[in-house]
């Protein structure tokens, strides 16, 4: 696995009520992904995070620039965790997990992943039957068990209450440290984003650009410290004023 290059030149929407007029999204924006770096990309409401997501998952291939995943004998393979969980409900948590390979499922891997995500006696249960929570467990598990280039997640944790949002940040984070993947995680909090990635983008409002890029020097085994956490945000404000506001 090689690093990933993101080079987007220009990205614009044209606006649906008027073709003449565009939404500029995306100017100028340049970064490199390191294998199995943990990235968090932050930034305020609507400024294209999702857009730049979907480009780099190929679902949006309407853009001016490059994005290189380094590969050029295989198609590298692309986890995606979307805000909204999307599991079929007619199928049960393992048939969920299973529906993405093509071939026999591996048994023991899904077994150990739903260890790890604490989903094993879930796993008959069909979607309904879960709470939020448990669905974006089972999506995380999802993404991870196609043992990805690349792993996209878009805000996995909005919309959790503060207990439940820490438990599964918790789970995902022991997973990752189990199965270092390369990561792409979207969010608005700052103390998540702290307390999960190697490094910090910060982005731009509209037309969306790297504004900061910030190492994050706390020790993994000081992750779940919430005063190691919250001394860093503070540093942070206060040496990057550039980023003051932004959330
Ligand atoms: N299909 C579309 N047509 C026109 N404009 C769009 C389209 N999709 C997104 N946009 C606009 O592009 C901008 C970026 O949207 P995007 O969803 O990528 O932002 P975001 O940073 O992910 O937002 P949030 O943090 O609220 O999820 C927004 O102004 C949005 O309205």
């Amino acid at each position: 696995m090689s690093d990933i290059r993101i080079h987007i030149s220009n990205k614009t929407y044209v606006l649906a009520h008027d073709t003449a007029q565009f939404h500029h999204a995306i100017a100028d924006l340049d970064f490199i992904v390191h294998p199995h770096q943990f990235v968090c990309l932050v930034g305020p409401s609507g400024c294209g995070k999702t857009t730049l997501l979907n480009m780099i998952a190929g679902l949006d291939q309407h853009y001016q620039g490059r994005i290189d995943m380094g590969q050029t004998d295989k198609v590298p393979s692309i986890g995606y965790v979307f805000q909204n969980p999307r599991l079929l409900p007619w199928l049960s948590v393992r048939q969920n997990i299973e529906v993405v390979f093509a071939h026999t499922p591996p048994t023991r891997l899904i077994d150990s992943l739903l260890d790890s995500m604490q989903l094993r006696d879930a796993q008959h249960q069909y979607p309904e039957r879960l709470s939020l929570g448990m669905q974006r467990r089972v999506a995380i598990i999802r993404a991870f068990a196609i043992n990805p280039d690349i792993l996209l997640m878009d805000e996995p944790f909005v919309s959790l209450d503060a207990p439940t949002a820490r438990q599964v940040r918790s789970l995902l984070y022991s997973l990752w440290l189990q199965r270092p993947h390369t990561v792409l995680f979207v969010t608005h909090d700052l103390r998540e984003a702290i307390a999960l990635a190697d490094r910090l983008i910060f982005l731009s409002p509209s037309p969306m650009r790297v504004l900061s890029d910030i190492a994050v020097s706390i020790a993994r085994d000081q992750r779940h410290e919430e005063s190691r956490i919250e001394l860093f945000r503070e540093q942070l404000l206060q040496n990057h004023p550039e980023i003051n506001g932004l959330l």
